[in-house]
């Protein structure tokens, strides 16, 4: 299946702030950590305006999960060639994408988040400097525990995953380490507590923070 990105709900507008030029939050973190949880717990927050980047994923849409966009490995292969993607990269037997929209989104001055992975943020880092790494982290055994509740993989799958939980270490000075052992509401939370502007200008993150 292929969707227009134009027309995709990607940005998720809440309250009506903008600042003058949006931020990247790449994160990023063990497979069955909680992104996309924490991602969707994100979106339902009311009380602030970030633009969600919509992944192009070579997974089919049937394995369920999040709502990626699904494109063939040629279509993934072309749109490459032709400079769509901000970030390509490959995973689990899958190609994945971020649309290069994302620059002219933040140029417009929207904060952005995406979904990235830990083996791929270097290239992500010299692609975009600025960009903000967000580290989701919890124990192996929660990781396991959620890997199998989600169930998307089978077993020896999840092993593999299980297999890259601790083969990364970030280091970054700017980095946001989330830990998501608790619910995905506080995970969400101390991200936006975290990504508050240290500046005056912080109109995007007091919106965030309304109540
Ligand atoms: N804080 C949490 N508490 C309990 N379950 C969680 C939490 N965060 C995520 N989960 C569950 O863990 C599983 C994996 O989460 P998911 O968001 O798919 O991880 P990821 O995107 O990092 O692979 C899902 O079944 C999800 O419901
Ligand atoms: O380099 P790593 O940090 O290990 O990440 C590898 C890939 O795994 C995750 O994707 P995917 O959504 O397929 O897996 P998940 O839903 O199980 O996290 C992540 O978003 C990357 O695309």
């Amino acid at each position: 299946m292929f969707m227009d990105p134009v027309s995709t709900p990607e940005r998720t507008k809440i309250s009506g702030g903008k600042s003058a030029s949006g931020r990247l939050f790449y994160f990023m973190g063990p497979s069955g950590v909680g992104k996309d949880t924490i991602l969707n717990t994100l979106r339902e927050i009311k009380n602030g305006e970030v633009f969600f980047a919509t992944r192009y994923i070579t997974r089919p849409v049937t394995d369920g999960g999040e709502t990626h966009i699904e494109l063939s490995k040629e279509t993934f292969q072309k749109k490459r060639q032709e400079g769509f993607f901000a970030f390509a990269w490959q995973s689990h037997g899958f190609f994945y994408g971020i649309s290069a929209r994302i620059f002219s989104i933040m140029d417009e001055g929207w904060d952005v988040i995406v979904n990235g992975s830990r083996g791929y943020f270097p290239k992500a880092e010299k692609v975009f400097p600025d960009i903000i790494p967000v580290l989701v982290t919890a124990s192996e055994a929660t990781v396991l525990q959620r890997l199998k509740t989600r169930g998307r993989e089978p077993e020896a799958e999840i092993n593999r995953r299980l297999h890259r939980l601790k083969n990364f270490s970030i280091d970054h000075k700017s980095l946001i380490p989330i830990e998501n052992e608790s619910t995905p509401e506080a995970a969400a939370n101390l991200f936006l507590s975290k990504a508050q502007r240290k500046t005056s200008d912080a109109r995007l993150d007091s919106c965030m923070f309304e109540k």
